[in-house]
């Protein structure tokens, strides 16, 4: 039995808690409200972010320092667009031999920063070291304990399997990989094509779009990640093309209803307030965008989606021009991309 601070009571959080805590270990939750952690030790629920019974062994804190002392392990589950306050707030009592995992999928606009590279720049931490902890994994089917799979991924392959051996269970197998960069990818970008899903839905489209969307979502996920040095394997992985089947199909994704609104018709603004969870999707969106820009590389749905978000296009005009792009053969992906590394 070992002591876990998850720092981030949002839904993903509370969940991943309790799997922690159904494994025997004594969990601490952070929440950044005060209230919310009272309400989450007086009630043992967390009702406005996941329908749920919350095991007695958790309990919230709101005091950083107090969340973190002695603990073996800190997950870090917070919006990316926190993640910098959180862990420089972090940094100032965390001891340094403790595990850093995350479980955050994005990327920062601007700086196009993945999560791990946040958290050492905001930590005495080598980026070696960090954890994440990705793939097909809704918050809302975690807590009923339903079969899941996920990765943990660290350059530090024994973080990665630390991490393994804290949250596997029965109805949670957690796998390993050394390519941090392409699950990180995999585990955002794939929030981009679960908006584009839920417009195409929203718009009345079928399956054979949402089929579309998922394979050649996939397709420039894969062109961007291995552009930046990941492993084109990763994205055949769980945190690859199991994260987008979840993540485009299912009702329970803050990405796809979000989408689902705007491909009805609802501006932005009034989607986000209605939803009132993180749709980290819009922020990566910027952030990817900007990415294929700077690495010259096709992404013509993440393109789209960011007209149809950012500069006020129709979604229907978008899908037309996505339709009738110039002709291309099929195979200049990512087969190719694993054609020339497994060739030899
Ligand atoms: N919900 C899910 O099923 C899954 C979510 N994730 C990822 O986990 C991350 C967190 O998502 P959710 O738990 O769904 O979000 P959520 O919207 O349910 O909860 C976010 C939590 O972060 C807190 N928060 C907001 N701003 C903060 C700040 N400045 N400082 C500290 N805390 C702050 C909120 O109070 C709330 O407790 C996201 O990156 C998401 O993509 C990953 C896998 C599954
Ligand atoms: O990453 C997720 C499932 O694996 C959660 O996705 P949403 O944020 O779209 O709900």
């Amino acid at each position: 039995m070992k002591k876990v601070a998850v720092l981030g009571a949002g839904s993903w959080g509370t969940a991943l808690a309790i799997v922690l805590a159904d494994n025997g270990h004594e969990v601490r939750l952070w929440a950044h409200r005060k209230e919310h952690a009272e309400t989450i030790n007086d009630t043992h629920r967390n009702n406005k972010y996941l329908d749920v019974d919350i095991p007695k062994e958790i309990t919230a804190f709101s005091d950083m320092h107090q969340t973190v002392s002695g603990v073996d392990a800190v997950v870090i589950v917070v919006p990316t667009k926190a993640i910098r306050e959180v862990c420089s707030e972090l940094n100032k009592w965390i001891d340094p031999k403790t595990t850093v995992i995350h479980a955050t999928k994005g990327i920062e606009p601007v700086s196009l920063k993945r999560v791990s590279q946040m958290i050492e720049e905001e930590m005495d931490i080598h980026y070696e070291d960090v954890v994440v902890l990705s793939g097909p994994s809704h918050a809302e089917e975690v807590a009923l304990r339903h079969p899941t799979t996920v990765t943990t991924s660290s350059i530090n392959l024994e973080k990665a399997k630390h991490a393994q051996d804290l949250f596997s269970s029965d109805s949670f197998r957690v796998y390993t990989s050394d390519d941090i960069l392409g699950i990180e990818l995999g585990g955002a970008l794939k929030n981009i094509i679960a908006l584009g899903a839920g417009i195409s839905d929203g718009l009345g489209y079928g399956d054979n779009a949402k089929a579309a969307l998922i394979t050649r979502g996939l397709a420039e996920i894969a062109r961007l990640g291995t552009s930046l040095g990941a492993n084109p394997l990763s994205f055949l992985g769980l945190s690859g093309v199991g994260d987008l089947i979840v993540t485009c199909t299912s009702v329970h994704s803050r990405n796809w209803r979000a989408g689902n609104l705007l491909g009805k018709g609802n501006q932005l603004d009034e989607v986000l307030e209605q939803m009132g969870m993180v749709v980290e999707g819009v922020r990566t969106v910027k952030a990817a965008h900007q990415f294929a820009k700077d690495q010259n590389v096709e992404m013509p749905i993440t393109s789209g989606i960011h007209q149809v978000i950012f500069e006020n296009k129709d979604p229907k005009d978008v899908v037309e021009q996505l339709m009738n792009r110039g002709k291309r053969d099929e195979m200049d992906d990512l087969a190719v991309l694993l054609k020339e590394r497994y060739s030899e």
